[in-house]
C-alpha cells in the first residue's frame, strides 16, 4: 500500500504535543515578532532567527517525527536526490492564518444567519487557536444586508481573548462604527480593477484610496492598526486580466498610506501560478513580502498551489475561510475562500506551524455548515470525518 493509500486520520496528523517536543517548532519557540503584525522574522529558543522564519535540515527531524508514514513515499522515490531543501527552502516555519469565513465566508448568504450563530462561529474559531478572525464589515446594509448586524456582532465579540477581530470600513463612516462597537483593528479594500472598484464600493480606485486615507490617517491618531486589501490581483470579472503594474500601484498606496499588511485578493480565483508568480514579483519590488498575504478564491481548484508557490516566495500570511464559505456579492460566480482546513493540511504536511487544532477548526466548521444545511467546502474535513465515522462503525 502506498503513502496515499495509507488511511490518514486525525490520530496521524502532528499533534502539539509532538510539536511541542521540537522545540524550534513550538508555540512558544515561532511566533510573530514585536507587535505580532508581521510575521517576517520570528523566535527560535529566545533568539531571532537570522533566516527569517523559513526552513532548514530541522525539516527533515520534523517530519521523521511527525510524519513516519513518510518514509513510504521517500523509499519510493529516487531517495532523497530530489531535494526536498532545495524545493522547500523559502518556505516559512510559521504561517500566520487569517480566517475570513464570518466576513467574507457569510457576507454573500441569501438568508439571514442570526447573530448568535455568526458570534458562536466567531468563538469556536478563536478557540481552535486561529490568531486573526475577520469578524464582519461595517458596510451599508443597502449594499451587504447580510451583515447588517456588525454592530451587535462585534458588540459581543469585543473581549473575546486569544484573537485579533479586525473589521471591514469602507469609509469614515464605517470605521466610526467599528470603532463605537469595540473593534480594535480594521480593514480597507481597495481594487486593482476599476470596474470592480465601482461595482464594489461605487467609487473609482483613486477617490477610494481618498478615502481610505482618511480612514488611515484617523486610524492613526487612536492607534488603531489597518490591514489593505487589494482585490481582483489576477484578474476582473469585467476587465479580465489585470497588470501587475496596477496590483502593485495599488498595494504601494495601501503600504504608504500605513497599512501593517497587505493582502492580495483573487477575488474570482482564476489564478494560476503562472499569473501569480508575476504579479507577486511586481508587488514584491514595492512592498516588503513580510508585509504581504494572499487571499485566494477558489473557483478554479488553484488555491493551494497558489498558496504554496506564495511561500516559496516569502509569503508567511494566508487568508482562508472555514469551510470554504464563501463568495462576494460583487462578483458573480466567484466560488469562496480556499479552505482553512484545506490549508492547515497542508501546511501540517509541510511541516509548517500553524497553532492551529485541526479538530476544533473543523467542529466549527460542522457548526456552521449544519447552519447553513449544506456540506462542508473543505476537502480534508470531507475526507477526515468521513474517516472518523468508518471508524466508529468498525
Ligand atoms: C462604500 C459604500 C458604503 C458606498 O455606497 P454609496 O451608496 O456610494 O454610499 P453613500 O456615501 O452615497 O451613502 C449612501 C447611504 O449609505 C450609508 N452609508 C455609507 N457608508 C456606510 C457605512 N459604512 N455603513 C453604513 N451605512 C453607510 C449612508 O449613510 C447613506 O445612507 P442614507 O442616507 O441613504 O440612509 C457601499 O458601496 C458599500 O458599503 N460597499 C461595500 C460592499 C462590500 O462589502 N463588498 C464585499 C466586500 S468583499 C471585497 O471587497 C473583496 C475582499 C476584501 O474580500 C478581498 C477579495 O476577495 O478580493
Amino acid at each position: 500500500m502506498s503513502s496515499l493509500e495509507e488511511p490518514l486520520g486525525l490520530d496521524k496528523l502532528p499533534s502539539m504535543s509532538t510539536i511541542d517536543r521540537i522545540q524550534r517548532f513550538s508555540s512558544n519557540a515561532c511566533r510573530p515578532s514585536g507587535d505580532g503584525m508581521g510575521m517576517g522574522s520570528c523566535w527560535i529558543e529566545g533568539s531571532s532567527c537570522s533566516t527569517s522564519n523559513s526552513y532548514d535540515e530541522d525539516y527533515d527531524e520534523y517530519t521523521r517525527e511527525a510524519f513516519p508514514w513518510r518514509r513510504h513515499t521517500r523509499d519510493m522515490s529516487h531517495g532523497d536526490s530530489f531535494s526536498r531543501r532545495t524545493f522547500l527552502k523559502g518556505i516559512p516555519r510559521f504561517v500566520k492564518i487569517v480566517e475570513v469565513g464570518p466576513r467574507d465566508g457569510l457576507q454573500n448568504e441569501k438568508n439571514t444567519v442570526p447573530t448568535g450563530v455568526k458570534v458562536e462561529l466567531i468563538r469556536r474559531l478563536v478557540s481552535s487557536g486561529l490568531p486573526v478572525v475577520e469578524a464582519t464589515s461595517f458596510v451599508s446594509p443597502k449594499w451587504v444586508p447580510q451583515l447588517a448586524d456588525a454592530r451587535d456582532v462585534m458588540e459581543a465579540v469585543r473581549d473575546l481573548e486569544g484573537a485579533r477581530l479586525p473589521v471591514l470600513t469602507p469609509n469614515l463612516k464605517g470605521f466610526e462604527a467599528a470603532i463605537a462597537a469595540g473593534a480594535k483593528e480594521v480593514a480597507i479594500f481597495a481594487s486593482a480593477s476599476e470596474a470592480f472598484s465601482k461595482s464594489n464600493i461605487n467609487c473609482s480606485i483613486e477617490d477610494s484610496l481618498v478615502r481610505y486615507r482618511a480612514v488611515a490617517h484617523a486610524a492613526k491618531v487612536l492607534s488603531i492598526p489597518v490591514r489593505g486589501y487589494v482585490s481582483c490581483v489576477v484578474g476582473c470579472p469585467v476587465e479580465g486580466a489585470i497588470p501587475p503594474s496596477k496590483v502593485a500601484y495599488v498595494a504601494k498606496e495601501l503600504h504608504d498610506m500605513g497599512c501593517f499588511e497587505i493582502s492580495l485578493g483573487d477575488t474570482i480565483g482564476v489564478g494560476t501560478p503562472g499569473t501569480v508568480v508575476p504579479m507577486l514579483e511586481a508587488v514584491m519590488a514595492v512592498v516588503p513580502v513580510e508585509k504581504l498575504a494572499v487571499h485566494l478564491h477558489d473557483t478554479y481548484g488553484q488555491s493551494l498551489p497558489n498558496i504554496l508557490i506564495s511561500l516559496q516566495m516569502g509569503i508567511s500570511t494566508v487568508d482562508c475561510s472555514v469551510a470554504g464559505l464563501g463568495g462576494c456579492p460583487y462578483a458573480k460566480g466567484a466560488s469562496g475562500n480556499v479552505a482553512t482546513e484545506d490549508v492547515v493540511y497542508m501546511l501540517s504536511g509541510l511541516g509548517v506551524e500553524t497553532n492551529v487544532d485541526l479538530r476544533k477548526l473543523m467542529l466549527a466548521g460542522d457548526f456552521i455548515n449544519k447552519h447553513l444545511g449544506r456540506p462542508s467546502g473543505s476537502k480534508t474535513a470531507i475526507a477526515l470525518n468521513r474517516i472518523a465515522a468508518d471508524a466508529s462503525k468498525i
